[in-house]
C-alpha cells in the first residue's frame, strides 16, 4: 500500500470538457448549445452536422473522457491519492451544472478543475471559467452553499502530455512506407481560432503576434520535433498549421489550414507528412473528421503519403501528470514550495489567470481567476 498523498485543501477533482452528441437525435441540439450567440454561418453548421452523422451522430469525445476518468481513478488509487474525480461538460450531458450540484450535495467545498484543453485561449480557458461562473450562479440561486473552485495550470509543456506525443510521432512514422519515412515532414496541427482571439490569448504581457496560444503551441512543437530528430537521426522540416476553421469568412483566423499546407508540401516535393494534432487532448471529432477524413482525402488526391499521430487520450503518463499537477497545486495552496515540471522554453504556466488573460468577448463573469 502506497503512502497516502495529500491533496489538502482540495477535496475533489472535476474533469471539465466539451461534450459531444451520443446519437443522431443529439446532433442538432448539441450544435445549438455550442454555437448559441456565436454567429456561426448556417452553412457551416449544416456541414459540421454532416460530419457527426457520418459517424452515426456519435462524437468519440464522451467515450474518451470516460476512459480518461478511469485512467485518473486508477492512477490516484494506485498512488494513494484519495481524491474523488467527477466529470462535467460545457455542451452535453453530463452537464457541468448538474455535476457541480452533485459535488456540492456530496459535501465538496474545494474543487480543483482539469479542463481538456492544454493551452491558453478564450475557447480553451476563459470560456470554461465562464461556464464555471454560470454553474456557480445557478447553484447559488438554488440556495446551495458554493464550493471554491480553482483550475489547474495549462499543461501543454508538461512531460506527461508531451512525451506520449513524441512516441506517437515515432509510431506514425513507422506506419509510413519505408521509402518515404526518413524524408517525412511534420505538420503540427491545432484548432484555428480568430487571429484577434489568438493575439489576446494568455496574460497581457503575452498579447500580440498570436499571443500565448501560438507561442505555447510552437514551444511544444519544437520539443517534439527535437526529440523526434534525436530518436530518428533525421532533421525534418516542421510547421504549426491549423484546422477546423469556422466563423464568418471575412473574419481572419489563424492560417495556414492543414489541407492547404499539404498541397504546399506536395508542390514543394515533400515525400510524406506526419500530422501531429498537438492542440487536442483526445482523438475526438476534430481529429477523426478534419484530419482522418478530410485531410486524409486531400492527401490521397495529391498522392502524398500521410500518417496521423495519436493524441494523449488516456495514456497512463498523462494520468500521472494530472496527479502531479494536483499535488503541485495543493502544495502551492498550502504555502509550500514546489517543483514544477515543464519542458520547452516558456516554463510552467501560471496557476491563476491574471486580469486580462484571454479577455472575454463581452462582460461576463468568470470563476477561478483574478477577473
Ligand atoms: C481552441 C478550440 C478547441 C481546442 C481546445 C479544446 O479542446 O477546448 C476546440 C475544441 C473542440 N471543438 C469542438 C467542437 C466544435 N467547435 C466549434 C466551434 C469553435 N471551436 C473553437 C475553438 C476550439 N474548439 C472556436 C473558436 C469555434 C467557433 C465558435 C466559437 O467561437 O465558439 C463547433 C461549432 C461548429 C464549427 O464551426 O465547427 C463545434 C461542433 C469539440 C468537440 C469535438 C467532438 O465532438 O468530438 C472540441 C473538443
Ligand atoms: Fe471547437
Amino acid at each position: 500500500m502506497a503512502d497516502q498523498l495529500d491533496p489538502t485543501p482540495y477535496d475533489a477533482l472535476l474533469l471539465l470538457s466539451f461534450g459531444g452528441p451520443e446519437g443522431p437525435d443529439d446532433v442538432v441540439p448539441f450544435l445549438e448549445n455550442v454555437t448559441a450567440g456565436r454567429g456561426i454561418p448556417r452553412e457551416r453548421l449544416k456541414e459540421v452536422g454532416r460530419h457527426y452523422y457520418l459517424f452515426g451522430g456519435v462524437s468519440p469525445i464522451n467515450a474518451q473522457n470516460r476512459e480518461l476518468l478511469q485512467a485518473l481513478r486508477k492512477d490516484f488509487a494506485e498512488h494513494g491519492l484519495d481524491l474523488p474525480v467527477y466529470w462535467g461538460n460545457r455542451n452535453w450531458a453530463p452537464y457541468l451544472t448538474d455535476t457541480l450540484r452533485t459535488m456540492v450535495d456530496d459535501g465538496h467545498r474545494r474543487v480543483l478543475v482539469l479542463a481538456t484543453s492544454a493551452y491558453a485561449s478564450y475557447s480553451g480557458c476563459r470560456q470554461y471559467r465562464e461556464n464555471l461562473a454560470d454553474a456557480l450562479a445557478t447553484l447559488a440561486a438554488e440556495g446551495r452553499e458554493l464550493p471554491r473552485v480553482d483550475k489547474l495550470r495549462h499543461y501543454f509543456n508538461h512531460p506527461g502530455f508531451v512525451r506520449p506525443m513524441i512516441d506517437a510521432v515515432l509510431r506514425a512514422l513507422a506506419e509510413l512506407p519505408e521509402d518515404v519515412r526518413s524524408g517525412a515532414h511534420l505538420a503540427f496541427t491545432t484548432h484555428s481560432i480568430p487571429t484577434a482571439a489568438a493575439d489576446t490569448s494568455g496574460p497581457v504581457e503575452a498579447h500580440g503576434d498570436g499571443g500565448a496560444y501560438v507561442a505555447e503551441h510552437l514551444d511544444t512543437a519544437r520539443v517534439i520535433a527535437d526529440a523526434v530528430r534525436e530518436a530518428t537521426g533525421v532533421e525534418r522540416p516542421w510547421r504549426l498549421v491549423y484546422q477546423s476553421r469556422s466563423g464568418a469568412p471575412h473574419i481572419p483566423w489563424l492560417e495556414p489550414d492543414v489541407c492547404d499546407h499539404l498541397e504546399a508540401e506536395h508542390a514543394a516535393g515533400a515525400p510524406a507528412v506526419v500530422m501531429v494534432p498537438i492542440g487536442f487532448v483526445s482523438d475526438h471529432m476534430e481529429v477523426k473528421y478534419d484530419l482522418d477524413t478530410e485531410a486524409a482525402a486531400k492527401a490521397a488526391e495529391l498522392g502524398l503519403p500521410v500518417a496521423r499521430a495519436a493524441t494523449v487520450g488516456a495514456d497512463p503518463r498523462f494520468a500521472a501528470a494530472v496527479r502531479e499537477l494536483v499535488l503541485e497545486r495543493s502544495a502551492v495552496e498550502r504555502g509550500e514550495s514546489v517543483q514544477r515540471c515543464a519542458l520547452g522554453e516558456l516554463g510552467p504556466s501560471h496557476d491563476v489567470c491574471p486580469i486580462g488573460c484571454c479577455p472575454a468577448r463581452g462582460p461576463r463573469p468568470a470563476a477561478a481567476g483574478l477577473d
